[in-house]
Order: structure tokens, then sequence, then C-alpha cells
């Protein structure tokens, strides 16, 4: 069902993803929290966020023709590819995009209460893909923030045991503490505040490990007109 909170907005025949923020969040889903010390840090961790058919359909939508794109910042040191499917995903699985949206607004208002009614947002969804084989080497990104994005999801597609390493890790939640580390299984998702929550993997040493991500994004990254409009 489509909530009519998250209307769509039409540009002046742009093809922008925006949407905007109409009323009241939906109720927070069930979630497991790696706690901090401040509000902006707290993680939420969603078992099942997509059900094993669910992460099927989204992995068969790398057959539809999603544009591989590059606009990671020139100083983050990552291996990985990446597709561009925002569009792709509204059209073809609208329920999986609107929990996308319906989560992160829930979550936001049960852990960090930045989005109000009347914000706009850019929706950057992205298929992602650490292949050992492919990269000739062990796929990685470093340690870095989500710059503008209010929520960033990661949903585990591959089984765990399709790769090794490649564990998501969230900087200390308390001062002197250790990072914290979610291990996903396939279909599992965790939101955070992806730009204020400093976030890394351990490298992926063998095998293929694909994610889902959304940044819900405050502003436009650099190839977002290129690429998205
Ligand atoms: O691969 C992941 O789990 C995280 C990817 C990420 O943080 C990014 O692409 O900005
Ligand atoms: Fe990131």
């Amino acid at each position: 069902m489509v909530r009519s909170w998250w209307p769509f907005l039409s540009g002046d025949g742009a093809d922008c993803d925006v949407v905007e923020v109409e009323s009241a969040p939906p109720p927070a889903p069930g979630f497991e929290l790696l706690g901090a010390q401040a509000q902006e840090l707290q993680v939420a961790l969603v078992r099942g966020f997509l059900s094993p058919q669910e992460v099927q359909h989204v992995i068969d939508m790398q057959e539809f023709s999603l544009k591989e794109i590059d606009d990671r910042d020139d100083d983050l040191v990552y291996k990985h590819e990446v597709w561009r499917m925002e569009h792709e995903l509204k059209e073809a699985l609208p329920h999986i995009y609107q929990r996308l949206m319906d989560h992160s607004r829930a979550l936001d208002a049960e852990l960090w209460q930045q989005i109000e009614i009347g914000d706009r947002f850019f929706p950057e969804i992205e298929y992602i893909v650490y292949d050992v084989s492919s990269l000739g080497e062990a796929g990685k990104i470093e340690p870095h923030r989500d710059n503008q994005s209010q929520v960033t999801v990661v949903v585990l597609l591959s089984q765990r045991k399709e790769f090794q390493g490649g564990v998501n890790h969230f900087e200390p939640g308390y001062e002197g503490g250790a990072s914290r580390q979610a291990k996903l299984n396939s279909g599992d998702a965790v939101f955070f505040f992806g730009d204020q929550c400093e976030h890394w993997i351990t490298p992926v040493t063998a095998g293929r490990r694909t994610i889902l991500q959304m940044e819900l994004s405050r502003g436009w990254h650099r190839s977002f007109l290129e690429c998205c409009c």
C-alpha cells in the first residue's frame, strides 16, 4: 500500500526522484538497537526486512539495464561496483520502495527525530556488488559518512555463505568503546543516520557480496543530475 505521507513530486518535466513528507510517521517496525550515547549514532537492525522471495526479485532486477555509476568522493577508499536503481525499483517493486521509505520515516521518528513535515528528500537507491574475482582483489569500503544522507539503509542480498568478511561496522556508541558490528543475514537491513554515523565494512576476502542501499539524501550528489533526472 502506498501511503499518503510520501507522495511524489513531479518537477518541471524532470523525472528526479523527489519525495516530500506530508504527514505523521507510520508505526516503527520491530528492530534491534545498536545503542549509543548520542542519539544520532543509534543504529537499528531490522531482521527479515525482505523475504527470501523479495531478495530474489531485487537480484533479478540487475537483469534490467541498470546504470553503473561512480559517484563516491575522491578521497574515499572503496572497491566495489555500483548500479543506480531508484526509478527502476519504484517501477518494478513499488512495495519494496515504499517499505524503504516507511521504515526510514518510522525509525527516524523513533531514534533520530530529524525528519519534519514539509522536508524534501532525494532517494538514491543502489545495487552494490563486491565481487572478489571480478575486482581481482578484496572488496572494501573504508570508514566514511554518507554526505547529506538523513537515513541510510543497507540490505544484504547475498547469502552469508556466498562470501567471507563484509561485516558492517559502525563507530563506537560510547567513549572508549569498540566499534559496533551488525552481522546481517540475507534480507536483513541496518538503518542509520548516514551523514553522522561513521561506518565501513570489513574487507570481502572471498566470494561475492551484494547489497541494496538507499541514502535518503537532503541534497544532490555530484552525479545526480547526469545520472538520475
Ligand atoms: O557495503 C556496505 O554495507 C556499505 C556501503 C556503504 O557504506 C556505501 O556505499 O556508502
Ligand atoms: Fe556509506
